[in-house]
């Protein structure tokens, strides 16, 4: 099966006054349709680097990253913009939501950058806050929401568009470790449920057992398994 998130050699070199930081080397891994790979690694290993790569928002210094197939830097500015917007989706540890508006128009904002018509819009956000089992909470801001609920909102925000590839930097970081088993679980089955290819970063070991895979990393290199 082709992997629908793929990194072949990827290295990213950044340059400090102490000298140059191999935040990722040479990393090679493959995400299928419908899997939950998790990377664990401690801080500064080399993760949110990884994350940043494999979702086009930062540039490989050497080897090349795959989505479809489609190698993102044969892509223009343009259509990898494009392309992020339409097949891939990030959830962050500090839930990226806008604070003023509901937990129902955050999930719409991916619809509207899609220009994907009102009525649409409105049937797949309903869609998506009752797959986190947020519809109850539809009116509410985030300030007016728990940490796991906001977080909740920022799975529906990320499955909205449907996308292909899934990426999540330590999504439930912010979490009690109860709160964070259940959000990792719920990734799991959207991952499961949508066919995502998900890939999350986290270095809490609890969370590994809602793994389909699990790599380590360590000095920006990939190792498996990790158990
Ligand atoms: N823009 C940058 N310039 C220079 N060095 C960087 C830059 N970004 C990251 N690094 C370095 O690259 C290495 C990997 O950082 P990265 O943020 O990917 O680690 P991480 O595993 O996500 O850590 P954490 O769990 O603390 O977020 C670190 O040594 C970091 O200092």
């Amino acid at each position: 099966m082709t992997a629908t998130l793929e990194a072949i050699e990827v290295s990213r070199t950044f340059t400090s006054p102490a000298g140059p930081v191999h935040a990722v080397a040479q990393a090679s891994l493959a995400v299928a349709a419908g899997e939950l790979v998790a990377v664990r690694g401690r801080s500064g290993s080399g993760k949110t680097t990884l994350l940043n790569l494999m979702g086009g928002l930062d540039t490989p210094t050497a080897g090349r990253v795959l989505v479809d197939g489609v190698d993102l830097a044969t892509l223009n500015p343009a259509a990898r913009l494009a392309l992020r917007r339409e097949r891939i989706a990030f959830v962050f540890q500090s839930f990226g939501l806008l604070p003023e508006l509901t937990a129902r128009e955050n999930v719409e904002v991916p619809l509207r950058l899609l220009r994907v018509p009102g009525p649409e819009r409105d049937d797949r956000v309903a869609e998506a806050l009752e797959a986190v089992g947020l519809t109850r909470h539809a009116r509410q801001t985030p300030p007016q929401l728990s940490g796991g609920q906001r977080q909740r909102v920022g799975l529906a925000r990320a499955v909205v568009a449907r996308p292909a590839v899934l990426l999540a930097d330590e999504p439930t970081g912010q979490l009690d470790s109860a709160t964070g088993s259940e959000i990792m679980s719920l990734l799991q089955d959207l991952a499961h449920t949508h066919g995502m290819a998900a890939l999350v970063a986290t270095h809490d070991p609890l969370l590994l057992r809602n793994a389909d895979r699990v790599l380590g990393i360590h000095d920006g290199r990939l190792a498996e398994p990790a158990r």
